[in-house]
């Protein structure tokens, strides 16, 4: 591939010889499942795959292999190290396709300094990874790029990996025709709900006491099924059932966490940045004229109103400290997705001062949306009180270039699957007026989608 390859950042011959080098060939292919991608790397990359796709479906990722990992453990500067590891490993990055940059997949969990043990011992504080074959499919074009990090050019190896290539491209074509059946549940259960119930009332007292304003108290959901699920199946129910969502997955070795968020953290396209505040909820009414009802209560309701504007608040602040100029509606819109309808504030505007993508996902996270206001009193209160340790869950997931441009979503409406068992993650925001009842009602409408996608019992479907 040597003489297509041509270098982004200065000339090769003056790099030191130990320098690492991004060596990046993409072909464009003709039109591609990018589920049947995912799944024609099950055999070789179990445990090595990661998944995206935007809402408006104009971005999709698919990463099968790791090219590169970069973890971090640490609690304070996990941003910093993905952040500089990236850019080192992306400083000499060869390829022959302008157009297509190498990309960056993963997560950070909720919160390094929560020390509950349970499902996600496992997992570091930042899981990033580089594929070794990443799919794009944007604006209609389908990319594959072959992806591998050494010191010099190995002929050999690019052979060898282009000839893998090419078996995965085959493999996804006949693919595309597998239906996928729904898990079947042998057994649902509510692990924590006593927990969760007198937690949400002693929160509330303290909020009442002025402890703190807001805090978002989330609780899990377990399933069982008659057989270890196939992360293609579940993302193939997702697709199907979760249209107007980010869907995203994320293999670390025996496990598979995935979602359908509705909710952005923060997307930069050439130093444009736009997030969202998404906050206040209501389910979905059966008839039109209910749904209609149900919207305008929530968009009038005090309660919810208040649980929004803390996002409101928080995210504008964060883009007026960031930005050169930015817009922000002062009114919130309805959101309405499949089983529930939010309170929505769009937020965009110019970054100046160069701020890259994850030091705004790290002055954004968690948003009152996800953690609450004041931001550190509110951590406190979740470690006490939560019965769990969130993982990955509420937490930011997503992509980045070596261009600064990405996304991030909000990895809630999300699950944790490890072969024939999932853990289901829903919370709410607490304020002053809030009661345990409904807000388990509402935890209720926002495990649906997770709920349905594994083929679990949803009482009126
Ligand atoms: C915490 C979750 O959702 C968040 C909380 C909301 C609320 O309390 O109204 C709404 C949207 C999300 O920001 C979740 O889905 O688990
Ligand atoms: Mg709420």
């Amino acid at each position: 591939m040597n003489h297509q390859l041509s270098s982004t950042i200065g000339d090769q011959k003056d790099t030191e010889k130990t320098t690492l080098q991004f060596f990046s060939e993409t072909i464009e292919v003709s039109t591609l499942s990018p589920l049947a991608f995912f799944h024609a790397g099950e055999e070789e990359f179990t445990g090595q795959r990661f998944f995206w796709q935007n809402p408006d479906q104009t971005f999709t990722l698919v990463g099968l292999g790791h090219a590169h990992i970069i973890e971090s453990g640490l609690n304070e500067g996990r941003f910093e190290e993905v952040d500089q590891q990236w850019k080192k490993l992306t400083q000499h990055v060869l390829t022959n396709e302008e157009n297509v940059r190498p990309v960056l997949f993963g997560g950070f969990t909720f919160d390094p300094a929560n020390t509950q043990t349970g499902e996600w011992d496992d997992v570091p504080e930042a899981f990033f990874a580089a594929a070794t074959y990443q799919l794009i499919i944007r604006n209609g074009h389908s990319y594959i790029s072959t992806n591998y990090i050494a010191e010099r050019e190995d002929a050999g190896l690019f052979q060898k990996l282009c000839k893998k290539r090419d078996e995965l491209l085959r493999a996804s074509y006949t693919l595309e025709k597998v239906e996928y059946d729904k898990p079947i549940v042998v057994e649902s259960t509510e692990p924590n709900k006593a927990a969760y119930l007198t937690s949400i009332e002693q929160v509330t007292n303290l909020i009442q006491k002025k402890e703190a304003d807001k805090v978002v108290i989330a609780r899990s959901h377990v399933l069982k099924f008659q057989e270890p699920v196939a992360s293609a199946n579940v993302l193939a129910q997702l697709m199907n059932e979760q249209q107007n969502s980010y869907l995203f997955g994320l293999e670390y070795k025996n496990s598979f966490f995935f979602g359908a968020s509705p909710e952005r953290l923060v997307k930069v396209q050439d130093a444009y940045a736009y997030s969202s505040c998404i906050a206040g909820s209501i389910k979905r009414g059966r008839t039109s004229d209910e749904d209609e009802r149900l919207g305008l209560e929530l968009y009038n309701d005090t309660k919810n109103r208040s649980e929004h504007q803390y996002v409101v608040d928080m995210i504008g602040k964060t883009f007026k400290d960031n930005c050169s100029s930015y817009t922000i509606p002062s009114q919130p819109e309805l959101l309405k997705i499949r089983d529930i309808q939010h309170l929505f504030t769009p937020v965009e505007g110019h970054l100046k001062n160069g701020a890259t993508i994850l030091q705004l996902a790290k002055t954004l996270h968690p948003t009152p949306a996800l953690g609450g206001v004041p931001r550190m009193r509110a951590m406190e209160v979740i470690r006490q009180y939560e019965p769990m340790n969130r993982g990955l869950y509420a937490a930011p997931i997503g992509w980045l270039d070596d261009r600064n441009n990405g996304e991030f979503a909000v990895a809630i409406r999300s699950a944790l699957l490890n072969s024939s068992k999932a853990f289901l993650y829903a919370g709410g925001g607490i304020v002053a007026d809030s009661t345990p009842q409904s807000e388990y009602e509402e935890t209720l409408v926002k495990f649906r989608p997770m709920v349905r996608a594994l083929g679990g019992q949803l009482d009126d479907e």
